[in-house]
């Protein structure tokens, strides 16, 4: 039996940071997988499957560039299911090898095999035709999810799909039932209408992406509704059946019936724990497989950590990356690393792409916080034009008296990339006027930051 200081079971985002970093505080980590390769569902099937494909969407259908060369304009014309798949699969191999070699670089032993508990000590493993028990001081579960599931909506991997199965639709259909306006069933939506496909989206709640500040929602909603999206919202799918024909016919709550070549099933996730016998471990789950932690990730059992989407929301792979690495800090009495949760960035990859730090309108007003807005547009910056993104906008939220800056939102390309430079400030406490005062290179995105201040500070002018 292998004796090991902290063991790992999980090779996404958390398990593979949690792993590193406590080799580099000297112990020795074993991290255990039960697919035959590491990454998780954020290599394999999620984040960057869906961020590639969204790529190749961009490029093939030639989408950005049709506010300038007019709106046939296409760089493939007949865009397949195999072309978005060849430049996934490079990508998520590059990925796994680069991981790989991460791991094995830093001296992380992987064993491959599906973990479950024996007691809060031991983890046996069975892969690979044999069966290990391997004894542990510490313990990560980095377990992750899947995607949820109900007997009325029979999954087949083909026409009816869930969101790790995307890529296997064997034709691009004609036309597509997205059920769940989550950020998954959202940016599936968006990639799919930008190749001519004519989706309907339906969510049970009233509104698209609650979390986010409602005027962007309603730019993105208006991006929908010209690709061509029908959305039915305050709508709930009730089950899903496949015709004869090979069609497939949603029913919903309210008696309509929608009809598509394809259905993608995107109504959330939940914790990957039927394997674990958590209960072995004195640990217990909610209905939703989601394991409690206390604020340094641990559990109810002292030496057993959670860390990443089991442990429930932001359920991000940015997040949960930061979660491993603070999850062993903690496990081995380290309180000098710290990370803010009010300064987690969010980066939703619509298209338009769409980003956002802080509080937003809606919750500022909930609080009775004095604040001003200043927003500014991509088609008033150069680089707006030059990119031919002329929709785009960035808004900044800071507060009336302190100036401070309370949230940024944006939606438009680079937004995910644009939002850092708000976060900096917003982290190292800086107000509106640092944004006033500071020169931008030329023609840049970030630009808009300073005409969206100036556009704050002159509203905030008006009353003085
Ligand atoms: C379609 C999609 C798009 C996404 N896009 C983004 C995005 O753009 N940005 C972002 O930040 N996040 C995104 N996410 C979320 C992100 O993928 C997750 O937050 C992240 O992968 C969670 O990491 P994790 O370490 O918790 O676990 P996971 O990545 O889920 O990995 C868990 C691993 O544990 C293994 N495992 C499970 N049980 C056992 C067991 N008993 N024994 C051994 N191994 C086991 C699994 O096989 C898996 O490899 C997306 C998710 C999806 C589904
Ligand atoms: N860019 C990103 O950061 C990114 C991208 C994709 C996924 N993710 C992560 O993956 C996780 C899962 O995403 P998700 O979109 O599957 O889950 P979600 O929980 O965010 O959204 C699911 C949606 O489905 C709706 N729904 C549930 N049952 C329904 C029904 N029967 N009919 C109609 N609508 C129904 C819910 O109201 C909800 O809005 C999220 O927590 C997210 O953080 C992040």
């Amino acid at each position: 039996m292998a004796t090991y200081d902290l063991l790992v079971i999980g090779s996404g985002p958390s398990g593979q940071r949690a792993a590193v970093s406590a080799v580099k505080k000297g112990k020795r980590v074993a991290l255990v997988e039960m697919r035959s390769v590491v990454g998780g569902v954020c290599i394999n099937t999620g984040t960057i499957p869906s961020k590639t494909m969204r790529e190749a969407v961009l490029h093939l259908s030639g989408y950005n560039y049709r506010s300038i060369y007019g709106m046939n304009y296409r760089v493939k014309e007949k865009i397949t299911m195999s072309d978005l798949a060849f430049r996934v699969q490079h990508v998520i191999k590059t990925e796994i090898d680069v991981t790989e070699a991460q791991l094995s670089r830093n001296g992380v032993e992987v064993i491959t095999g599906t973990a479950q508990f024996v007691d809060e000590h031991h983890v046996r493993v069975d892969g690979m035709g044999s069966s290990t028990v391997h004894e542990a001081e510490k313990i990560i579960i980095a377990v992750g999810t899947k995607p949820a599931s109900t007997a009325k909506v029979p999954i087949n991997g083909k026409t009816i799909v869930n969101s790790d199965q995307v890529l296997d639709l064997a034709n691009l259909p004609k036309t597509l039932i997205v059920v769940g306006g989550g950020v998954i069933g959202v940016e599936y939506t968006c990639m799919f209408a930008a190749l001519g496909v004519r989706v309907t989206l339906v969510e049970k709640r009233p509104k698209l992406l609650e979390f986010a500040d409602q005027e962007i929602v309603e730019a993105l909603s208006y991006h929908l509704r010209d690709s061509r999206v029908t959305m039915r919202l305050h709508e709930e799918v009730e089950s899903v059946e496949e015709l004869p024909d090979g069609t497939v016919v949603a029913n919903l709550e309210s008696k309509k019936r929608i009809s598509g070549d394809a259905l993608l099933y995107a109504v959330g996730r939940q914790g990957n724990i039927d394997e674990l016998n958590l209960a072995a471990a004195g640990i217990e789950a909610d209905a939703r497989g989601r394991i409690p932690v206390d604020k340094d990730f641990r559990t109810k059992v002292p030496n057993i950590f959670a860390a990443g989407d089991v442990i429930g929301f932001p359920s991000l792979a940015s997040v949960s990356m930061e979660q491993g690495r603070i999850a062993v800090a903690r496990a081995y009495g380290d309180e000098t690393e710290q990370s803010n949760p009010s300064f987690y960035p969010y980066g939703i990859y619509t298209i338009p792409e769409i980003s956002f730090i802080g509080k937003t309108e809606e919750q500022l007003t909930e609080e009775d916080v004095p604040y001003e807005v200043g927003v500014s547009y991509y088609r008033e910056i150069a680089r707006g034009q030059i990119r031919g993104d002329t929709t785009g906008r960035l808004k900044l939220i800071f507060h009336r008296e302190t100036r401070a800056i309370l949230g940024v939102h944006i939606i438009g390309e680079g937004a995910a990339e644009l939002i850092h430079i708000g976060q900096a400030v917003m982290v190292l406490n800086g107000t509106v006027d640092y944004f006033i005062n500071t020169v931008f290179n030329y023609p840049t995105l970030a630009e808009c930051y300073k005409a969206a201040a100036f556009n704050g500070v002159n509203r905030l002018a008006r009353f003085e």
